[in-house]
């Protein structure tokens, strides 16, 4: 806290994402004069067309498969037809109707971050941030040159944290009707026909499996051999077969070189020569950062090849006095993690207590149907450290689990990994119905390193889909 004949520390924010958001809160909650920029709404693109307006979608999508899953517990829906016999309602989804619902939700979302913001004494800028040099931010009406600058504010600290953007190819060029970026798709008026989804990343799963469940035909492009190749592969394993039982059509080790509008949708032609039709396109093929024309490199800022900005554990660059946070640092693209970073560095600046992030118990979520939860150490980290230390893993499949059946969502497991020699839990994945809502006793076991003996002797409820995790614990018991 600055005393009152002390000059209050500057800073100055580029991007209001949940990296900006966070540094913001906590530079006001020290005592600093905070001033943040944002060209489009506080909140991000997190908040305004990434990850509210998606995990949206997927609740409804969720929804309608509760529905028609319900007929497994017993549950039935029938209307009497003309001829007496009982006739099974379809489900339908409002498509304009969901997409107004998220949209203004995330709007508002927006406007309650900014109320805080300005409730904390932030003050608050909209305009587009570049840098001038190492201490100073100039604001202006436009990107590239084609703005007018209005001001120019010097500041002690910068954070930048201007997130990313989709990455778009030449050959298959979004036009926001039909080829589409994730940003585009809640202009949609209604249930797309037939969606090609090119890229089976998290983004790429996710929105295949909502719009499946949403009633479109899917098709998914895949480069990999499986998809999601970046999780566990029993787990992606899981979400493969659940997309095929849903009548998904995967196409595994496809790369699609171009994307072209026919009459009446879209034309998508994948490297080995084959074509499909359909009436939508989702382009989701990646991200890149939104780094160019800042004035970065020219304040002495180091970027990697992608041009992402590098950053330590405390969110400094090699400026001393820029900070960078979120997904345009060579950090994980979380939300959580662009916040924890956002905090981070102005406890570092500011000379308050900080935890180096430790991005190996960083817990994350694929909002597929069951999801995928994981944190800590997974089978690649471990192979490669496997001349260093031993580990050991046990999976219980969600089919022995009595709640699990109950409630008819077997498919899925709890996978433990701990180090063989003290049985400390390094890691898990948990593959459920709402597993992001079950990854948390794990997240707080790796992070404070109890063993499995210490996760195993806490009580679960019974019946309940946490008993997976104590059940795996004593499975790792060592005699
Ligand atoms: C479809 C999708 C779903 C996702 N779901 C999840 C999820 O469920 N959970 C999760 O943790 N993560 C999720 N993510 C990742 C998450 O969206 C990002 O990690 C998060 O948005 C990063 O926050 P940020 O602050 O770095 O950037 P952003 O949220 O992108 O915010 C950056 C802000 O900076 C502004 N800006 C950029 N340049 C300038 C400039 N020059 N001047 C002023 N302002 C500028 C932009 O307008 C923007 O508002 C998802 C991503 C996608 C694509
Ligand atoms: N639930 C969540 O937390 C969530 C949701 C979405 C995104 N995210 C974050 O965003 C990050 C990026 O995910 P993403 O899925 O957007 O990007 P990604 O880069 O992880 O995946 C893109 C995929 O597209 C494939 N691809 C590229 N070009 C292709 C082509 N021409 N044809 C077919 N496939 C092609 C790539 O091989 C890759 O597998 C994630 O790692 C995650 O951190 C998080």
């Amino acid at each position: 806290m600055a005393k009152a004949n002390e000059r209050k520390h500057r800073i100055a924010i580029v991007g209001g994402g949940p990296g900006g958001y966070e540094a913001a809160l906590a530079g006001a909650q020290l005592g600093a004069e905070v001033i943040l920029i944002e060209r489009a709404g506080v909140g991000g693109a997190a908040v305004l067309t990434d990850v509210v307006p998606s995990k949206s979608l997927i609740a409804t999508a969720s929804a309608a498969q509760s529905v028609r899953d319900s007929g497994r517990l017993g549950v039935q829906a029938f209307v009497p037809g003309g001829d007496g016999k009982p006739v099974r309602p379809e489900i339908a989804v409002n498509l304009a109707a969901v997409n107004k619902r998220l949209l203004a939700m995330a709007g508002a979302q927006s406007v309650d971050m900014l109320r805080s913001l300005e409730d904390a004494g932030v003050r608050v800028v909209q305009g587009e941030g570049r840098l001038d040099g190492p201490n100073a931010v100039v604001i202006s009406t436009a990107a590239g040159g084609g703005g007018t600058d209005f001001d120019r504010v010097e500041a002690d600290t910068i954070v930048v944290s201007v997130g990313s953007s989709p990455r778009e190819l030449d050959s298959a060029k979004p036009d926001g009707e039909r080829i589409l970026t994730w940003k585009q798709l809640y202009d949609l008026p209604s249930v797309p026909e037939h969606l090609v989804v090119v890229g089976s990343g998290v983004t790429g799963a996710e929105f295949a499996n909502a719009y499946r469940t949403l009633g479109s035909e899917v098709t998914l492009v895949s480069s990999r051999d499986q998809v999601l190749p970046g999780e566990d592969r029993d787990a992606a394993g899981v979400i493969e077969r659940e997309f095929t039982r849903l009548g998904m059509q995967v196409m595994s080790k496809s790369r699609a070189t171009s994307v072209s509008r026919t009459e009446s949708g879209v034309l998508v032609e994948l490297e080995d020569g084959r074509t499909i039709e359909a009436t939508h396109c989702l382009m989701a093929v990646g991200s890149i950062p939104n780094t160019a024309g800042l004035g970065l490199a020219e304040a002495g800022v180091s970027l990697t090849d992608s041009g992402h900005i590098r950053v330590n554990k405390v969110a400094r660059t090699n400026v001393p006095s820029i900070y960078a946070a979120g997904d345009c640092t060579d950090f994980f693209p979380l939300a959580s993690v662009a916040s924890m970073q956002g905090r981070t560095a102005i406890m570092h600046a500011l000379g308050d207590f900080v935890r180096p992030i430790d991005l190996r118990n960083v817990a994350a979520n694929v909002f597929t149907y069951p999801e995928i939860a994981t944190v800590g150490w997974n089978e690649n980290s471990l192979a490669e450290a496997s001349d260093v230390a031993k580990a050991v893993s046990h999976t219980i499949p969600l089919s022995v689990n009595p709640r699990a059946k109950m409630i008819g969502f077997t498919d899925g497991f709890v996978k433990l990994f701990a180090w063989q020699a003290s049985g400390t839990v390094i890691g898990g994945v948990v593959v459920a119905h709402r597993a992001s809502e079950l990854i948390f006793p794990l997240a707080l076991a790796v992070e404070h390193r109890l063993t499995v003996d210490q996760v195993a002797s806490a009580f679960a409820v019974y019946p309940s889909m946490t008993g997976a995790i104590t059940d795996a614990a004593r499975a790792l018991h060592q005699h």
